[in-house]
């Protein structure tokens, strides 16, 4: 099902039946301004004296369709109604039934509908409850009447702005503040007058110059030190390279957001960053997530601002770390440049990723495969949460001769993962289990977001969100 709203000034539409039903329709076609034909066995009804249409006193017959565009079989015979219905299908026409029927399927149903000077409601059950479409529009009817002059107003205002007013991106902003409940409650309470002043004081008021806004957007870490040297830092190269950009910070982990709460520190959720963003005016906001893969954080960020999707003109979100198949050597050689792994070393390198139930999981053993396309036979991925295992690891380290292992988190930050899970000192933690398996063992205690050549993949990754073409881009 598929709402559109038809204009039918001089179109030719035929009714078939002169009954109930076909009354409604014919009043309705004729107020939109359709030329109709009407056609039943019976003499036409009184009701239609004075109305513009063609009363043929006969019943149906095909030759009737003629150029008629669109076809109203209301007749109170189901099995008349759909032949109506699949021979003007067979002729071209778009079709509808007033009766439901199992051999016939229709091209449109018609809505229940409310008209109040410009604004139209239309409100379809797909032909289970045409009673309750209208008693919704009923319900719905007196919010119409009252907007019915709101809708006048703004319409003076958005053809008089598209003259005096060339910048569209601050009419938009306009018409937008204009239509927050707080401006209809304004029009409601205080009426015509004071809507038009508020919108005269609108104009006249600075909105903010820059209207670019950029959400840089991570699971986050309460570990303040990690934070500033990974986080911070891809957001300081983000904010460097793209100087007319206004750059946020919101984080994913509701339970580090509480626990930095806590701590004194407030961060926003996604949810709240964009409230604020659209608050201030932004039109263009990017969302560029640090996560290192797509998964569930990033299906939730992704539901968040799809919430949000009407508030700006562009609402974008650029790709973590590891999502297209470029990025899997991309991210090797930045940790090759940043001297994270070493090739053809005498050390194994263990890498530390998260770990997922989602299935993107596959990315952490597609690294590992990279990883050894690009040459680097001594370097290997684990997961805390998913596959690879430690166990996974130490089989694969048990085939080669390596006496010495570099551990390395595989995440965006040096947080309680890689202080813990990876180099704690319980018993089983990747140190300790290595150390009692005979390895020597180092540690690189770096999130990635640490290095600048990986800050220069999420410089990147935010350059190819801009770059992409509004339609292609979209999210
Ligand atoms: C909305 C409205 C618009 C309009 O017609 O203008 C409309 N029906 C309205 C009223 C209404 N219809 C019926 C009752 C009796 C109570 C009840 O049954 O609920 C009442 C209530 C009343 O009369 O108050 C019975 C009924 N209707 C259809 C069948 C055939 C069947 O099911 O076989 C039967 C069973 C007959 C039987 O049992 O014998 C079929 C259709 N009726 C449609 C539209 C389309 C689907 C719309 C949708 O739901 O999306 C469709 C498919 C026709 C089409 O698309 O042309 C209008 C409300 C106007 C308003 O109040 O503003
Ligand atoms: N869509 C709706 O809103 C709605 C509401 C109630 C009922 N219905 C269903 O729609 C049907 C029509 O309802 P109504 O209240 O208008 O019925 P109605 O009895 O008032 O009118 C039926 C009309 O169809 C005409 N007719 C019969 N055979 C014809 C033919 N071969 N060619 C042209 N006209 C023909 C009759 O002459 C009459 O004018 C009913 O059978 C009912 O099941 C629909």
């Amino acid at each position: 099902m598929y709402p559109i709203a038809l204009h039918l000034q001089g179109k030719k539409c035929i009714v078939f039946g002169a009954g109930k039903v076909a009354q409604r329709r014919v009043w309705g076609l004729l107020e939109s301004g359709a030329e109709v034909t009407v056609a039943a066995p019976e003499p036409m009804p009184a009701c239609w004296k004075n109305a513009k249409l063609t009363y043929l006193q006969q019943p149906y017959a095909p030759e009737l369709l003629g150029e008629n565009l669109l076809v109203f079989a209301a007749t109170d015979d189901s099995a008349e109604n759909a032949r109506i219905v699949r021979e003007a299908q067979a002729a071209g026409k778009l079709a509808s039934s007033a009766t439901v029927s199992p051999d016939c399927t229709p091209d449109f149903t018609v809505p229940a509908h409310r008209k109040h000077g410009d604004i139209t409601m239309a409100v379809t059950t797909e032909g289970d409850a045409p009673s309750l479409a209208g008693a919704i529009c009923r319900e719905l009817e007196p919010k119409l009447a009252e907007y019915s002059e709101l809708c006048t107003c703004l319409g003076i205002l958005r053809r008089a702005w598209k003259e005096t007013m060339p910048d569209e991106i601050r009419r938009m902003q306009l018409l937008r503040i204009l239509t927050e409940p707080k401006a209809l409650e304004l029009f409601r309470e205080k009426g015509k007058g004071a809507y038009l002043a508020y919108a005269s004081s609108l104009t006249e008021e600075q909105l903010p110059a820059c209207r670019n806004a950029l959400l840089m957007v991570s699971f986050g870490t309460s570990y303040a030190d990690t934070r500033e040297q990974t986080i911070g830092a891809v957001e300081s190269a983000v904010k460097q390279a793209f100087p007319e950009m206004d750059v946020f910070r919101a984080f994913t982990s509701g339970m580090i957001i509480r626990k930095m709460r806590r701590q004194g520190t407030a961060v926003d959720t996604v949810r709240e960053a964009l409230e604020k963003l659209k608050q201030k005016g932004y039109t263009h906001v990017y969302i560029q997530p640090t996560h290192v893969i797509p998964g569930e954080e990033y299906d939730r960020l992704c539901a968040d601002a799809a919430s949000y999707a009407g508030a700006f003109a562009v609402l974008r979100i650029g790709r973590p770390l590891l999502t297209e198949t470029e990025d899997y050597p991309a991210l090797i050689q930045a940790m090759e440049q940043d001297g994270v792994i070493e090739k053809a070393s005498t050390k194994a390198y263990l890498l530390m990723g998260h770990g997922t139930p989602h299935i993107i999981n596959q990315a952490y053993p597609a690294f590992d495969y990279w990883l050894k396309r690009c040459g680097f036979d001594n370097v290997f991925v684990g997961t805390v949460e998913g596959y690879p295992t430690l166990d996974t690891l130490l089989e694969q380290l048990k085939e080669r001769q390596y006496q010495e292992v570099v551990l390395v988190p595989m995440m965006l930050v040096a947080g309680d993962h890689a202080q813990n899970d990876m180099a704690g000192d319980e018993e089983d933690s990747w140190k300790s289990v290595l150390t009692r398996h005979g390895y020597t063992v180092t540690l690189q205690m770096q999130g990635l977001g640490a290095y600048p050549a990986v800050q220069a993949l999420y410089v990147a990754h935010v350059q190819h969100m801009l770059e992409l073409s509004p339609e292609g881009g979209e999210r």
